[in-house]
C-alpha cells in the first residue's frame, strides 16, 4: 500500500555541485560577494545533476481541503472560503494566480475535498477524498484510506511536474482551519507545546489565538498515543498537508528541487522529512512567514529561509515571490564572464 513510500530519495550529485563551485570561483567578481545566490545556485547544480542549474519551468500545485476542526471556531474566516477561493484561482484573482502569471509558471490547482464545494469548474483538478477531515478534538482527522489518497494527489503532482518537464516544484494550499491543523502536527511532530507554535492564521486577536491553543491542547491529548509521523499526520493533519508531503517526497525521489512557502507548507515538509529524512536536501526554504510557530519549524528543520517579507499568506504565495531570486542565482551562475573571458586580473 505504501510502496512509494520506500523508495530512496534521490542522492545530490556532488560532482555538478563542485563544478559549479568550481565555476562561481572564476566569475568575474571578488570570490563570496555574491552571498546566498551563489551558494543556491551550486545547491541548485547539486540537485538537478547540471553545472548550469537553472529555474525556467515551475510548476505551482497548490492543494485545498477542508477541516473537520473549523467547527471549533479557531478561524477569523468561514470554512466556505476555502471553496470560494477555488473558483478565485481558476479565474486568476487568487495571489498566487497573479503571481503564477507573473512567473509564466504552471499553476495546478486540486480540489482535495471542499464543504462549500464547487464541482467541476475548468482550472481545478477535482480529486475530492471528502468534504472535511473529521474533528481532529473528537477522533483522527482521517482514515488510513484517506490518509493514502490525500499523499497520492502529491505524488501524481509531483510525478506528473517531471513528465511534462519542471526546474522548480513549488507546494501551496488552502483551507481554512489549516494554521490550526499544521500547529497541531507540529506540535506532535516536535514536542512542543501549542502556545509556542499556535499564531493568529487569517487574523485572530489575542483571545481567538489563546483559544485555538486550548484546541490544539485538547486534540493533543486525545491523540496523545500516536507514536509514528505517519500517525501523527493521519490524526492530526489534514488532505492537503499529506498531500503536500506526499508531493514533496515525490519530488526528491525523482530528483525535482523543491521550493517550500509558509507554515502550512513547512509542517507538511516537516512531516515529509519525518517520514522519509533523505528528503531534507531536495528543499529550499523561501520566505518566513509572519505565523508564529513557523521560526520553531524552521529551526526544527535547519532552514534559513530566503526572504523575510512578513507575509502569512499561504497558498504558495511566499515561494513564488522567491522565484525569480532562484533564477537570477541560475542567471549570474550561467552568464556572468569569468576572469579569463573579460580579461579582468584576479586576486
Ligand atoms: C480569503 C483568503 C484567502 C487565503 N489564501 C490563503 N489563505 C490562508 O489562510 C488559511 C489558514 O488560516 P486559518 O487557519 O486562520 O483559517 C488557509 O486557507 C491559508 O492558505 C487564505 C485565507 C483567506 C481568508
Ligand atoms: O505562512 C503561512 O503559510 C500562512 C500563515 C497564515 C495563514 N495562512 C498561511
Amino acid at each position: 500500500m505504501n510502496d512509494w513510500l520506500a523508495g530512496p530519495c534521490r542522492v545530490p550529485d556532488q560532482t555538478a555541485a563542485d563544478a559549479a563551485a568550481a565555476r562561481q570561483a572564476t566569475l568575474t567578481k571578488p570570490p563570496g560577494s555574491l552571498g546566498r545566490l551563489e551558494a543556491l545556485a551550486v545547491h541548485l547544480a547539486g540537485l538537478q545533476g547540471s553545472a548550469r542549474p537553472n529555474a525556467a519551468r515551475v510548476r505551482i500545485a497548490v492543494f485545498a481541503a477542508d477541516h473537520g476542526v473549523a467547527a471549533e471556531g479557531i478561524s477569523a474566516f468561514p470554512q466556505a472560503v476555502t471553496g470560494e477561493m477555488l473558483r478565485n484561482f481558476a479565474r486568476g484573482g487568487a495571489a498566487i494566480a497573479v503571481l503564477a502569471r507573473e512567473l509564466q509558471a504552471t499553476l495546478e490547482v486540486v480540489n482535495l475535498g471542499t464543504v462549500n464545494d464547487p464541482g467541476e469548474i475548468p482550472g481545478v483538478r477535482r480529486h475530492v477524498i471528502a468534504a472535511s477531515t473529521a474533528n481532529f478534538c473528537t477522533g483522527p482527522a482521517m482514515t488510513e484510506a484517506k490518509l493514502e489518497a490525500a499523499l497520492a494527489a502529491g505524488v501524481a503532482s509531483a510525478a506528473d511536474a517531471v513528465a511534462t518537464g519542471t526546474d522548480i516544484y513549488v507546494g501551496g494550499e488552502m483551507g481554512i482551519g489549516n494554521t490550526t491543523a499544521a500547529a497541531a502536527l507540529a506540535c506532535a511532530l516536535l514536542g512542543e507545546s501549542p502556545v509556542t507554535l499556535t499564531g493568529a492564521g487569517t487574523g485572530l486577536d489575542a483571545a481567538g489565538v489563546a483559544r485555538k491553543a486550548s484546541v490544539i491542547a485538547r486534540a493533543l491529548d486525545l491523540h496523545a498515543d500516536a507514536d509514528t509521523p505517519r500517525e501523527r499526520l493521519r490524526r492530526l493533519g489534514g488532505f492537503e498537508i499529506a498531500a503536500l508531503a506526499g508531493a514533496f517526497i515525490a519530488a526528491a525521489q525523482r530528483g525535482l528541487p523543491v521550493l517550500v512557502d509558509g507554515f502550512i507548507a513547512s509542517v507538511a515538509a516537516l512531516a515529509a522529512v519525518a517520514l522519509r529524512p533523505d528528503v531534507r536536501p531536495w528543499l529550499i526554504f523561501a520566505h518566513r512567514s509572519q505565523e508564529r510557530g513557523h521560526a520553531r519549524v524552521l529551526e526544527a528543520l535547519g532552514a534559513d529561509p530566503l526572504l523575510d517579507l512578513h507575509l502569512r499568506l499561504g497558498e504558495a504565495s511566499g515561494a513564488a515571490v522567491a522565484v525569480p531570486l532562484l533564477r537570477m542565482a541560475c542567471a549570474l551562475h550561467g552568464s556572468m564572464a569569468t576572469f579569463a573571458e573579460a580579461g579582468v586580473s584576479e586576486a
